[in-house]
């Protein structure tokens, strides 16, 4: 399996992604910058977290125009694996690959500490080795990860299973209590908290590790 690691001006987790697909997942691993056109012989496609142009304008917004992005559709429309973390979430979003927004947090403040989330859907591909309401820790990292989208998509994502993670201790004031959504085919997937971050028992957590190996199976 041969994942790519999208790199855009101001990404700053794509080594952090790289190194945990390579040396912890041991799978085939390539970056892809944010100029390429193609996604050549590409398995799954990982959209790191950062501050993509600067988070001008909105977080993603000026990231949806890059000129990878047709590809990284085009590869999502036709079931390929997508996840972002994090800006990649933003970016999601932006591009319209995933509903809703991420506003400012709640008290305008970036958030950065190891947060617990529940598995609320353990049936897609990034979450099969956990437990339905399986408790993990993650961090986040970020100062808008405010998860909003309007009452009809709610029902919408609740009714599709869509909603994957959710805070037990909401840091941010999203929705629902949503850390990570995907659509509703189940290929792409969003969240703040980095699982990048949680590869390895030396970082104190291995949770990350489990949700990136589930890619895998
Ligand atoms: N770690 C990140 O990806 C940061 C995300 C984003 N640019 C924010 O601060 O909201």
């Amino acid at each position: 399996m041969r994942f790519a690691v999208i790199v855009f001006p101001g990404s700053n987790c794509d080594a952090d992604m790289y190194y945990a697909v390579q040396d912890q997942l041991q799978a085939e691993v390539t970056y892809v910058p944010h100029t390429a056109t193609q996604l050549n012989d590409i398995d799954a496609v990982l959209i790191p977290g950062g501050f993509s142009y600067g988070d001008y304008l909105r977080t993603g917004a000026i990231a949806r125009f890059a000129p990878i992005m047709p590809a990284i559709i085009d590869f999502a429309n036709n079931g390929g694996l997508v996840l972002g973390v994090c800006n990649g979430f933003q970016i999601l979003t932006e591009a319209g690959l995933l509903p809703g927004a991420l506003h400012e947090n709640k008290d305008l403040a970036f958030i950065c500490k190891d947060v617990q989330l529940t598995v609320a859907n353990p049936n897609t591909p990034f979450s099969n080795r956990f437990e339905k309401d399986e408790v993990i820790t993650l961090p986040v990292a970020h100062g808008e990860g405010n998860y909003y989208c309007d009452a009809e998509t709610l029902a919408q994502l609740e009714a599709n299973h869509q909603i994957v993670f959710r805070y037990q201790d909401n840091p941010n004031g999203s929705v629902a209590d949503i850390a990570g959504i995907c659509n509703e085919r189940g290929n792409v997937l969003g969240m703040m908290p980095h699982p990048e971050r949680a590869v390895e028992a030396i970082l104190g957590n291995t949770d990350g590790q489990r949700l990136l190996s589930s890619l895998l199976k």
